[in-house]
């Protein structure tokens, strides 16, 4: 399947843009249902979100829907990551906002299963994904806008920190940050980098190494979220928040945006080979697997 996926995702941008229009691949196989196309808008529907796109105002909604807590696997990843390309090359789209249809979860970050007793062969398909995601959304032409309405953590988080403006549901349950060495494993430089110009470095520095997870108004508090809100306010003050960012010329704001961001993107991009040999070589060893089970099987005792 995730090879399927991948080659999907390297397939001709006219094979890109038929997909788009209803056929692209569910998580599990199922080709998902033909996109219904109501009034000015275009709704397409994979088993593991739905993007509606309202061709009026040029915002797309995605909602991730991977249960039971939409964790980051290769698929999922592939299909958000694929998601997000062709509203890029949908003339008609110029913001996006992501958000989670699933009840207190935005997203529990990357999925442990994929970093657990897995080949080293899978665990680099796997990195490639994670890079791909954060490439695509780190530089994307689109206004992009997390709506969080649900804890956000690691992956999770770096998912809203790709976006360019993060709107938090009010709601003290919710928890967001990198908490990467409660798990005994590392935030990689990127992921850091991100941080870093989230939040600045010393924020970053203490948040980092103590993998804090901060509430929405301590997050708010130190500028990893922008926006507090009622959850049932979400998205609609995301679209209305997108309004400032249209009413900026698109190729003022994107060569803005990219010079901004270029610099971060570019480490990667020179190290991408070198930053899977890593991770494959890190997440594989003996004592960073059994770090990994404890906190999978501690995961599981809180719900027992
Ligand atoms: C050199 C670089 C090396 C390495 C870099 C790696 C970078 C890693 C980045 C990451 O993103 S690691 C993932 C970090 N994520 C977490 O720590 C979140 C863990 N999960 C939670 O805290 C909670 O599950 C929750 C998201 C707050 C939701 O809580 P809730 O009580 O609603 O659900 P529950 O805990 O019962 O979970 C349901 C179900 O889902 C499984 N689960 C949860 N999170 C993950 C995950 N990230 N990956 C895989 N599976 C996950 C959990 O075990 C439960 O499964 P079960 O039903 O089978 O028991």
């Amino acid at each position: 399947m995730a090879t399927a996926l991948r080659r999907l995702a390297k397939c001709s941008v006219s094979a890109r843009l038929l997909s788009f229009a209803g056929h692209s691949r569910g998580r599990r196989g199922h080709f998902a249902r033909p996109c219904t196309v109501v009034a000015q808008r275009n709704f397409s529907s994979a088993s593991t979100m739905t993007v509606d796109l309202d061709s009026s105002t040029g915002i797309a909604v995605m909602k991730l829907h991977s249960p039971p807590v939409n964790s980051l696997s290769l698929d999922f990843l592939t299909e958000i990551a694929i998601s997000l390309e062709k509203l890029e090359m949908n003339k008609g789209c110029r913001g996006v906002v992501v958000t989670s249809a699933l009840p207190k979860i935005f997203s529990a970050g990357l999925d442990i299963l994929e970093m657990y007793g897995k080949s080293p062969e899978r665990c680099g398909e796997f990195w490639r994904a994670v890079q791909e995601m954060w490439l695509k959304f780190y530089s994307s032409r689109l206004v992009t806008v997390a709506a969080i309405n649900g804890s956000s953590p690691a992956g999770g988080c770096l998912l809203s920190m790709t976006c360019d403006y993060r709107i938090m549901a009010d709601n003290p349950r919710y928890s967001i940050g990198l908490n990467e060495t409660q798990l005994g494993i590392v935030a990689p430089f990127w992921f850091k980098d991100t941080m870093v110009n989230t939040v600045g470095h010393r924020t970053a520095e203490i948040a980092l190494q103590l993998g804090l997870l901060y509430s929405p108004q301590d997050a708010l508090k130190i500028g990893m979220v922008d926006e507090l809100v009622p959850e049932e306010k979400l998205v609609s003050t995301a679209t209305e928040a997108m309004a400032r960012w249209f009413a900026i010329p698109d190729h003022a704001r994107q060569i803005t945006k990219s010079a901004m961001r270029k610099p971060t993107i570019d480490k990667l991009l020179s190290a991408r080979e070198t930053d899977i040999s890593n991770f494959v070589s890190f997440i594989t060893k003996d004592s960073i697997q059994k770090s990994l089970k404890l906190y999978l099987e501690n995961l599981r005792k809180k719900k027992a």
